[in-house]
């Protein structure tokens, strides 16, 4: 018998493989699966494009959110109604800290909820953390490929572009990157009991105050040190999924 799908992103309700990269950009999300032994594209609804396959025998599914928490929580939640239980969010920030470069991986270690989503389900004070595996797992990964990173926290924004109202300063804070997802999935990650993470890219930064002109060119996305940096991302996210599903393993065993 033929199953409905779900009804925003219009994935299958069962039989997704459990382990999941997540990424903004639907042609990413097809660049990420390309990599993969046998990826098939399961569906493609809206901004939500979604794949599977296996990476070093493991099974994964690489799916797009589109831009903003609001639309992409549309996708976590959808993914883990379907059984999907540990994701890494693979994506494009805003460096914000001297010697973060662009090219260089983030690894986040938690993110600060200005997702314009989240404040509409719980309190503000409720934190956006990761599950510590997989920033562990994602440190592993990135060391192992020989990618430049750092750890940090990461501010989820909602808008993108400057307005009239003065960019509040996390002067001090110490934060690492700039984005706009992530803490809507580590949110829902909490709620659900799911295991999640966030690998970032940085492409510049989209507000001139927040750029350390000696290591970052200013936001564009579309230059090769980012498409440099994006490849060896790929590998890095889908390599701590491969660590987390061994431990997942060895936990059940
Ligand atoms: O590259 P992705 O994953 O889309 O991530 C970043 O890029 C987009 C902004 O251009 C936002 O989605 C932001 O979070
Ligand atoms: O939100 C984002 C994403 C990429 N780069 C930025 O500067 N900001």
């Amino acid at each position: 018998m033929t199953q409905d799908p779900l009804p925003v992103t219009r994935i299958p309700r069962t039989g997704l493989p459990a382990h999941a990269v997540v990424v903004g950009d639907p042609a990413r999300a097809a660049a990420v699966a390309a990599l993969l032994d046998g990826a098939e594209e399961v569906s493609y609804h809206r901004e939500y494009r979604v794949f599977s396959g296996s990476w070093k025998g493991v099974p994964v599914v690489v799916a797009s959110h589109g831009v903003g928490g609001p639309g992409a929580i549309l996708l976590f939640q959808e993914l883990a109604d379907a059984g999907v239980h540990t994701l890494l969010r693979f994506g494009t920030a805003g460096a914000m800290k001297p010697g973060i470069g662009d090219g260089d991986l983030v690894v986040a270690e938690a993110a600060v909820r200005d997702d314009g989503v989240t404040q509409q389900l719980l309190p503000p004070e409720y934190p956006a953390v990761a599950a510590p595996e997989a920033v562990l797992a994602l440190q592993r990964a990135a060391r192992e490929q020989g990618a430049a990173h750092h750890r940090g926290i990461v501010w989820t924004r909602a808008a993108f572009q400057p307005g009239l109202i003065p960019l509040f300063s996390y002067d001090g804070a110490g934060l690492a990157a700039i984005e706009m997802e992530l803490s809507a999935l580590l949110v829902t990650a909490s709620l659900r009991g799911l295991v999640a993470g966030g690998v970032l890219v940085i492409d510049g930064a989209n507000a001139d105050e927040l750029v350390d002109k000696e290591t970052t060119g200013g936001y564009d996305p579309h230059r090769e040190v980012v498409a440099a940096g994006v490849e060896r991302g790929a590998v890095v996210a889908l390599e701590a999924l491969r660590l987390l599903a061994e431990d997942n393993r060895e936990d059940r065993a």
